[in-house]
C-alpha cells in the first residue's frame, strides 16, 4: 500500500497483519493506543508473507535495508536476508562503537537519539523500515541522519501506519510504503 490502491494480494496481506495486531490501550503511557506486532511476529508463515511483499517491492532497488533499533531489527534482519543485501542498524544513542553521527526527535511518548556508524551507509542506496509510522519523528530523524551520513534514502517502508497521527506529513520528500493502515 503506497497511494492507497491495491490488488487482491494487497488486500490479503493487509487482512493478514491487521488481524495479528493487538491493540492495547493506554501504553505505555495514558492516552497512547499501543499497537502490538508481536502475533504477527510470533506467526511464523504470516511474518513470511508480509516480508516477502515487502521484499518484492523493493529488490534490486537497495543495496542496505536500515532497521531502527529496536522493533525495526526483528522486521529488518529477516528482510535484508530475503533481498541479499547487508543490514545497517540504526541504534538508540551510546550502543554502537567507534564513532557515530547522531540526531534527536521527538517520539508520541518521548524524546530519544539515533545514531549510526560513521561510513557504514555512505554511498549506499539504504531501504528503511520499521514496524509502526507513528508521528514520524522517528523515521524523519532517522532518515536524516542517514543523509548526513552520506547515504541516498532509497524509500521507507513500515508494517502498519497510525494514520491519524499524519507521520507522513514529515516524509514528504520520500518514497514511503506501508504493508497496512490502522
Ligand atoms: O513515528 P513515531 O512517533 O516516531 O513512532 C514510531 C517509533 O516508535 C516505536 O519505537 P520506540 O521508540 O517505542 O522504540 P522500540 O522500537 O525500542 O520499542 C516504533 O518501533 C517506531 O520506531
Ligand atoms: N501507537 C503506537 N503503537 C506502537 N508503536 C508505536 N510507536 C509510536 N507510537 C506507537
Amino acid at each position: 500500500m503506497s497511494g492507497g490502491t491495491g490488488s487482491d494480494v494487497t488486500t490479503d496481506i493487509q487482512q493478514l497483519l491487521l488481524s495479528r495486531v493487538h491493540d492495547i490501550p493506554d501504553f505505555p503511557k495514558p492516552g497512547v493506543l499501543f499497537k502490538d506486532l508481536n502475533p504477527l511476529f510470533a506467526d511464523a508463515a504470516a511474518f513470511a508473507a508480509v516480508l516477502d511483499h515487502i521484499a518484492s517491492r523493493w529488490e534490486g532497488k537497495v543495496d542496505m535495508v536500515g532497521g531502527i533499533e529496536a522493533r525495526g531489527f526483528i522486521v529488518g534482519t529477516p528482510l535484508a536476508q530475503r533481498m541479499g543485501v547487508g543490514f545497517l542498524p540504526v541504534r538508540k544513542a551510546g550502543k554502537l562503537p567507534g564513532e557515530t553521527i547522531s540526531q534527536t526527535y521527538d517520539l508520541e511518548y518521548g524524546t530519544a537519539t539515533v545514531e549510526v556508524a560513521k561510513d557504514a551507509c555512505r554511498g549506499k542506496r539504504v531501504l528503511l523500515v520499521d514496524d509502526v509510522l507513528a508521528t514520524g519523528g522517528t523515521a524523519s530523524a532517522t532518515a536524516q541522519l542517514l543523509q548526513r551520513a552520506g547515504a541516498e534514502v532509497a524509500g521507507l517502508e513500515f508494517l502498519l501506519e497510525v494514520a491519524f497521527l499524519q507521520g507522513r506529513a514529515l516524509l514528504a520528500d520520500h518514497e514511503i510504503s506501508v504493508v497496512a493502515q490502522a
